[in-house]
């Protein structure tokens, strides 16, 4: 190598060595505290780097199923050295622009397709935080952890096994009593506690449900019973922390028709959230006493894929209000509490949005005006806590592939922190609670 060759990469190398050490000291600042729930937002600064120094700012978690999530941004440092992740703009990574929580909302699995799971929420998520040089060198300039939790200090998580009942109690502080709520999740089975933990500490008492494939449940199921939310209910309505007679339900996507039909079969529900559901029995048979809705009809030479190589289901699920699918219609009429519909525009699972729209013109036709509806244009099919990593595509519970949920990562996001307000007020609006109200 030409001795002038030499020379200039040593001088390049001495020149980031520099950098880095003049600016390994750079101080990741996070605000309140670096231990926040899950559903709140944070303010992060970085400090003590060189003026109009570059970084990579990279945020790493691991989740409960052992899948690495991972985001990135570039920055660049203001004149004083600082990064300030509420007024700094990314210039390219996971997102672009302001975007003070972008860096938890905009996680992407290792593992293509994984929803973030977490299976006991006592336990925090631990975020790694890192700011590295953007040189070839790379070198880490500064690093924290954030402590992401879902329980308040003084909530209760107590595991249930009442009579056939699976799933899990969640106590906000405090002697109550509150309003009670139901959380349903969705097709696959299982128990899912990131919502109803982080609802609980709002000042409810929420019990997750798990309806098959947990614990002693049937790993698999051929139908629904009403009957086993009915005992669900009941229990929840019998604990002494919990407010009556009227109570809650939560749901999304495949329990959207089993609360439905649980608020107009059964007495007391005062609130129900329905979130990207459908308005007729889905997938399996409902079985309420003597009377059986059948599942809807599908039709899977609608399957497409799309521009990415991914399965497309939206339109296999067929219109509700066919001929065919009369007798699997909800009679929503028949409630005496009230909905909140909420249905993303860009659900590519199934067509929330006309279902939604059937259901509350059936509502409408019946003389009832007991619901508020929300849509959310380029929102995608999962909509869930605020800062929850988007899930654009996974394994589908009854396709038993990959397919493509819908949505927009950034509209997505802003999509959960607006609907995570929206349910608190429902609920406490509709289930008569005055405390928390002043947050809202
Ligand atoms: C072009 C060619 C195409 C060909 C396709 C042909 C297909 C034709 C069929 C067409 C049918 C079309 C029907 C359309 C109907 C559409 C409408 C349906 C309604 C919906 O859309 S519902 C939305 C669907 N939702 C999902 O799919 C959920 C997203 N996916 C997931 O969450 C997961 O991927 C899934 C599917 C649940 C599976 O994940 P998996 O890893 O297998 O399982 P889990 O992680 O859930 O469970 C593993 C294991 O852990 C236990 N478990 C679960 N929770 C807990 C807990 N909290 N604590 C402790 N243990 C837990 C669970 O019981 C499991 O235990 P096992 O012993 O059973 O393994």
């Amino acid at each position: 190598m030409p001795l002038s060759v030499l020379i200039t990469r040593i001088c390049i190398r001495s020149f980031h060595l520099t950098r880095s050490i003049m600016s390994a000291r750079a101080r990741v600042q996070i605000f309140p505290s670096s231990k926040t729930l899950f559903d709140e937002p944070l303010q992060m600064k970085v400090e003590g780097l060189i003026p109009k120094q570059s970084v990579e700012l990279r945020a790493k978690l691991t989740d409960d199923k052992g899948v690495v999530f991972k985001s990135s941004a570039v920055y660049c440092a203001d004149t004083s050295g600082t990064v300030d992740l509420g007024t700094s703009s990314s210039l390219s990574g996971s997102y672009t622009g302001v975007e003070p929580m972008g860096l938890f909302w905009s996680m992407a699995p290792e593992t293509p397709h994984s929803r973030l799971i977490k299976r006991d929420t006592s336990s925090p998520f631990l975020v790694n935080i890192e700011v590295a040089d953007t040189t070839d060198l790379g070198h880490t300039l500064g690093n924290a952890t954030v402590e992401r939790r879902f329980m308040v200090e003084g909530a209760r998580r107590v595991p249930v096994k009442f009579g056939r009942v699976r799933g899990t109690l969640f106590f906000p502080p405090g002697p109550g009593p509150f309003p009670g709520v139901l959380d349903l999740y969705t097709l696959g089975g299982g128990l899912t506690e990131v919502r109803g933990s982080l609802l609980a500490n709002k000042g409810f008492v929420v019990l997750c449900l798990a309806f098959y494939r947990y614990d002693d449940l049937p790993k698999t199921v051929t139908h629904f019973d009403l009957e086993y939310f009915e005992e669900a209910l009941t229990f929840l309505r019998s604990l002494p922390e919990v407010k009556g007679p009227g109570v809650g339900l939560i749901s999304i996507s495949k329990s959207g028709d089993l609360a439905l039909a649980i608020a107009s079969l059964l007495p007391d529900v005062s609130a129900t959230v329905w979130i990207n559901g459908c308005n007729a029995a889905t997938v399996f048979p409902l079985h309420c006493k003597d009377r059986i809705f059948p599942a809807v009809a599908v039709d899977i030479s609608k399957i497409r894929i799309n521009g990415f190589g991914l399965i497309e289901i939206k339109d296999v699920v067929t219109d509700p209000m066919a001929e065919v699918n009369k007798a699997s219609l909800i009679p929503i009429e028949k409630a005496n509490g009230k909905f909140l519909f909420v249905a993303s525009e860009d659900d590519r699972n199934w067509n929330s949005y006309l279902f939604a729209e059937q259901a509350t013109k059936r509502l409408k036709d019946h003389g009832k005006d007991n619901f508020e509806v929300v849509k959310y244009p380029k929102a995608g099919h999962f909509l869930e806590v605020p800062y929850m990593p988007f899930y654009p595509s996974g394994i589908h519970a009854a396709v038993g592939q990959v397919v493509s949920f819908g949505g927009n990562a950034k509209v997505h996001a802003d999509a959960h922190v607006d609907l995570w307000r929206r349910i608190q007020r429902f609920f406490h609006k509709h289930l008569n609670s005055n405390s928390h109200k002043a947050k809202l």
